[in-house]
């Protein structure tokens, strides 16, 4: 029998591309404009506020809204704003994801190929998936870094992720880390940075602000259609409100109430970033802002635990808009806790993450 040896040589340009039997991480977060110039800014928003999981409203009139109202009248002021975060190298989003994702590649080794995308704009996860896909990788962990699941936040990663694989020929293995806000090494991670404001400084009160999302998208979330009604049935997480963004941000305060030894009373959980008119999970942060400085509190430290990187909603709504409400107000200090940004705790954390 004769065997023809050559044609072979042919594959040996696609032996060092592919990486059969490696495990692919792809760690994504929301993304962010490509510069803080106002075209760039309304091109993300355009793209952000179109995902019909962040306005979950039907399509045309999510079309008109966001390309009629929001982009062209937002567009100018964000820039401005984004114009104030940006640094020399960049939006720090970006800058902490890029540098997350070579913290995680050399703690994971080379079994591991590690690759940041960005749920919009870029790097985009559709390449990223498309490197992995070349690679030939054995299977893929997706880590959304958002430690509560929201659908506008996890679910739409999920989402984006799944249109782009079911194209493909051969769909690998895909796990998908849904949350983390209970993980030991998250809640030490975010504790660990307040210890450090509260052991060297007096404050009178915690404020513990999140995300805020339509109040909609959680009771369309609700499995049972009765057991969320936004008020105190969020106070456990159990098996029937496990998703609930609203008790996982509860239990997110809890924890990290419980790890610090803080008093019942002098803290507060709530919820920043509202947009436009329909009511949003609550309480509000800027009405406890105005309530505290009402009380007479002048001491407060401020927690953003429902982001994993500072970016525009803590080093700009937390640590100054809201600062500046609060000393209006008659408060004296308002000072924002860390955010994990490249912290050697969250390259930890992403490692059980992993490898878990
Ligand atoms: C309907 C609107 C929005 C929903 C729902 C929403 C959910 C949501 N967002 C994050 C994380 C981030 N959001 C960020 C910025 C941002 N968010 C919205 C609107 C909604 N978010 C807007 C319009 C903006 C842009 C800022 C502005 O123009 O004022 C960011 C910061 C990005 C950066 O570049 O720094 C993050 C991060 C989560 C986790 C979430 C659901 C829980
Ligand atoms: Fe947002
Ligand atoms: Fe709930």
């Amino acid at each position: 029998m004769s065997y023809n040896f050559l044609p072979h040589l042919a594959y040996i340009p696609y032996i060092k591309k592919v990486m059969i039997g490696k495990t692919g991480v792809l760690i994504v977060n929301l993304g962010t404009p490509d510069s803080p110039s106002v075209p760039d800014v309304r091109k993300y928003l355009r793209e952000f506020l179109m995902d019909g999981r962040v306005i979950d409203i039907a399509a045309i009139p999510r079309w008109l809204l966001v390309n009629l109202i929001i982009a062209p009248f937002r567009s100018p002021k964000s820039a401005k704003v984004y114009k104030e975060l940006w640094t020399e190298k960049g939006s720090p989003l970006k800058i902490y994801g890029e540098a997350n994702e070579k913290q995680l590649q050399k703690s994971l080794g080379d079994e591991y190929v590690v690759k940041l995308a960005m749920r919009y704009q870029s790097p985009s996860i559709e390449n990223g998936l498309k490197a992995f896909q070349e690679m030939g990788l054995k299977n893929i962990i997706v880590i959304p870094f958002f430690p509560q699941y929201a659908s506008a936040s996890t679910g739409s990663v999920y989402e984006e992720v799944m249109r782009i694989v079911t194209k493909w020929q051969i769909i690998p293995e895909i796990t998908f880390k849904n949350n983390f806000y209970h993980y030991p090494k998250f809640i030490n991670a975010f504790a660990n940075n307040g210890r450090k404001h509260l052991e060297n400084d007096e404050y009178d009160h915690v404020v513990f602000s999140y995300h805020g999302l339509p109040a909609r998208q959680i009771l369309k979330g609700d499995c049972t259609g009765k057991t969320c009604q936004l008020g105190s049935c969020c106070d456990t997480v159990h098996a029937l409100n496990q998703h609930c963004y609203r008790a996982q941000c509860f239990e997110t305060t809890r924890l990290l109430v419980k790890e610090l030894g803080l008093k019942e009373g002098t803290y507060t959980t709530c919820f920043q970033s509202r947009l436009g008119r329909d009511p949003w999970v609550q309480p509000y942060t800027d009405d406890i802002v105005n309530e505290l400085a009402a009380k007479g509190i002048k001491r407060v430290l401020a927690f953003s635990p429902a982001f994993v990187a500072d970016c525009l909603e803590t080093t700009i709504e937390v640590a100054e808009e809201y600062r500046e409400i609060f000393e209006e107000k008659g408060g004296e200090h308002w000072k924002l806790v860390e955010s994990l940004n490249d912290s050697e705790a969250w390259i930890d954390l992403l490692v059980e993450l992993v490898k878990e």
